[in-house]
């Protein structure tokens, strides 16, 4: 007897973050998409978060479970007609294959922002995978697709600006269509201390790289960083907190230093081409790599600003990386090394305007890498997708961002 989808039967899982950016949310739900959910037919389980953390542990002890009960709603004898597959709109839904098993699909609709998808993200590869990585619960014989719908009720929601979704019923929309693209995630990673490859070593560069925390949107250094840092305490303030977050910091405009290695095949905008093109591999060997393996180019800095993303867009009009594609193999990286006031406000106002900031700022440096690695000489700190990663001095402080191809945590689709 063979395993049959059917499908229609797993509710969606609608994940509400009711304080995410202006806290319309709840609001949202109420009167725009559950009306809809109904009028599809679709059900849905409502996983209302109640504080920070709430959704990355909800996934995280619940994802098994989850794709469990998924799996068994799916599976009905073959002989059993009616209830046919498809992956059309609404439920979490299947698709038949001729050749092997049905696949599995996952859906959760994210009513907030980055932050609430950031969360989803990381509690389900959390709970997939655990603590150790080599017992994971994915693997050839079942690999889930997880799609996700982002409503975009965040305040700055990258991820869904970038795909050129700014409001519920365009997500709704889009959602009902039903089409989706990769979404790939970024791994950070710094080396594990207690764990060698090199048994004649317990040099901090021999350690494996452990992961810490993945990203699909931002990884930054510099201006952007301390904006969002110092955003916090401006929480009062509401959505203009980022906006006097970032005066205050041009205000006091700091230069951060940092090394920053390019690994492997590396792409550079060429201002004279106003394209991308393969880079000519130039590594800088002013100072000694840490790393096992050699950078195809180094960036010395002092940083004014650096970012590493995975989106376009990091709210609606403010577009630092137009190149940045969420289903590409590639970091997208944007580089502006020691600029004062004038020119890093310059550079962030033509970000809003078509990229012109690539385009007409020789001190902008725009790269395309899948690896990336980042140390700072004394004490530093990286933001990553929002949260915040204080990293010790030289080598032993020294963070690693990856592109992941690796399928057992590629498990992401974008409804676009
Ligand atoms: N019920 C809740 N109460 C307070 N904070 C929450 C709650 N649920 C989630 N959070 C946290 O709120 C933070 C902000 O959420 P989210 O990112 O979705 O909105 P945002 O910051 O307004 O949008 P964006 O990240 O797109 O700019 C996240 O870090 C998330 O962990």
């Amino acid at each position: 007897m063979g395993i049959r989808p059917t499908s229609e039967k797993f509710p969606l899982l609608l994940v509400l973050n009711p304080n995410a950016g202006k806290k319309t949310g709840q609001d949202q739900l109420t009167k725009i998409i559950q009306p809809a959910l109904n009028k599809a037919g679709i059900p849905f389980r409502l996983v209302e978060t109640t504080a920070k953390g709430f959704a990355q542990t909800y996934f995280k002890e619940n994802i098994q479970q989850i794709l469990v009960d998924l799996v068994q709603s799916i599976a009905v004898p073959e002989q059993q007609e009616g209830g046919g597959g498809g992956d059309g709109a609404g439920t979490t839904a299947t698709t038949t294959t001729t050749t092997g098993p049905p696949e599995i699909v996952l859906k959760i609709m994210v009513v907030g922002g980055d932050g609430t998808t950031h969360e989803v993200i990381n509690g389900v590869l959390q709970g997939i995978h655990g603590s150790d990585s080599t017992s994971s619960f994915v693997n050839d014989n079942f690999r889930p697709k997880i799609q996700l719908s982002i409503i975009p009720t965040g305040t700055g929601n990258a991820i869904a600006t970038s795909q050129g979704v700014t409001t519920t019923q365009a997500a709704l929309d889009r959602f009902l269509a039903g089409k989706s693209v990769p979404l790939r995630v970024v791994q950070v990673s710094q080396r594990d201390k207690s764990h060698t490859n090199d048994n004649s070593s317990n040099d901090i560069t021999h350690g494996v790289w452990k992961p810490l925390v993945y990203t699909a949107v931002v990884n930054s250094l510099g201006l952007h960083c301390s904006t969002v840092f110092d955003a916090e305490g401006y929480r009062s303030l509401g959505n203009t907190r980022f906006k006097v977050s970032a005066l205050k910091n041009i205000v006091f405009l700091k230069q951060y230093q940092a090394r920053v290695d390019l690994f492997g095949p590396v792409q550079k905008y060429d201002r004279s081409l106003n394209q991308l093109v393969a880079s000519d591999n130039t590594t800088i060997t002013t100072t000694t790599t840490t790393s096992q393996e050699h950078p195809s180019t180094t960036l010395l800095g002092p940083f004014t600003y650096l970012m590493l993303t995975k989106q376009s867009s990091l709210e609606p009009g403010f577009v630092p990386t137009p190149f940045a594609n969420t289903s590409d193999e590639w970091l997208d990286i944007l580089a502006v090394q020691n600029v004062g006031r004038g020119q890093i406000l310059e550079i962030l106002g033509d970000a809003t305007k078509e990229g012109r900031h690539v385009q007409q700022h020789e001190k902008v440096e725009y790269f395309k890498a899948k690896v990336v690695e980042i140390e700072t000489p004394t004490k530093g700190r990286l933001c990553v997708d929002g949260e915040f990663l204080d990293v010790a001095a030289g080598s032993e402080g020294r963070v690693r961002f990856e592109v992941i191809s690796d399928p057992n945590i590629q498990l992401f689709h974008l409804i676009v």
